[in-house]
């Protein structure tokens, strides 16, 4: 066989090997799922730089007594009120087709009024449905939240909680990314993952899919997007907002808060929610 054939040869038998072993997700790599959680980075601080526009306003997160359409008394907060009717015209809208959307409340809408598209299943059916939304809800409304409106009540509760669920979205789409990552870790070495799977080793599988290296640079960088994107722009070049005269400098969403948030919640949670992944790999 000339050179050139056996080589055509074992790529073809590459690229077979490649689709029996990985079926649905050949695009997915790596390269892939850092790029996704890169592009995120944009999504979550703007969307911070946006819920800081407002103060607190309190009363939007105060449970208080409503009563609903069946003449029952139910007592939510306007902030959840708005999160759960809005996930539901989502869903209707077929938001929760694609399996990167997970919504904060489940609700079973009969039928989506968005145009069928076909969304490739990159992940392994029996854990796909893992997410940490609960553990989100509560970081961001009792610990991020305060760090990042002042106190204050403007009365545009609606805009606020709109905001809030930009935040609560994007938030969640990056940390049950952790699900992506997961899956190409674990096609990534098969063997190693398998073996700690099968004994159920989760600090063990916690340190064979931590990068210490990669964790640095998103937290630097996310510090980095916040002074960027959090300065004013003006014809003469962006500059930092804030009080000039009293020669403090300030940007719309303290940059310490961004790296504080992925330090202490996303990254951790992201990585939470791989381990969960990876012990229903194998269901
Ligand atoms: C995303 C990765 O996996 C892990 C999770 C990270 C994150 O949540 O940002 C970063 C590094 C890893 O510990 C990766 O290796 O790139």
């Amino acid at each position: 066989m000339a050179a050139h054939s056996v080589y055509s040869y074992l790529l073809l038998c590459n690229a077979i090997t490649l689709l029996l072993v990985s079926p649905c997700c050949v695009g997915l790599g790596l390269d892939t799922v850092r790029d996704f959680l890169t592009r995120e980075e944009d999504t979550i601080v703007f969307s911070l730089i946006e819920r800081a526009k407002h103060p607190l306003n309190l009363p939007a997160y105060e449970e208080h007594a409503w009563f609903g359409p069946d003449g029952r008394r139910h007592n939510d907060s306007f902030a959840e009120l708005f999160v759960r009717e809005s996930e539901q015209i989502q869903a209707k809208a077929g938001r929760y087709q694609s399996q990167e959307e997970i919504p904060f409340f489940h609700s079973r809408v009969p039928f989506t009024l968005a145009p069928p598209y076909n969304f490739t299943t990159d992940l392994y059916p029996g854990a796909a449905s893992v997410n940490v939304n609960d553990v989100i809800w509560g970081i961001y409304f009792n610990e991020l939240l305060p760090l990042l409106a002042k106190n204050g009540d403007d009365g545009n509760y609606a805009v606020t909680a709109a905001s809030d669920l930009a935040c609560l979205q994007a938030l969640s789409r990056r940390i049950n990314y952790g699900r992506y990552v997961a899956e190409v870790k674990f096609r990534g070495d098969q063997q190693r993952y398998t073996a700690l799977i099968g004994s159920k080793n989760k600090d063990a599988l916690m340190k064979l899919l931590t990068s210490e290296a990669q964790e640095d640079v998103v937290k630097r960088r996310v510090e980095k997007k916040a002074m960027v994107l959090g300065q004013d722009i003006t014809l003469d070049g962006p500059t930092e907002t804030g009080d000039t005269n009293s020669g403090q400098s300030s940007f719309k969403v303290a940059p310490s808060v961004v790296y504080k948030l992925y330090d202490q919640w996303v990254i951790p949670l992201t990585k939470n929610v791989e381990v969960d992944y990876l012990l229903h790999r194998l269901d």
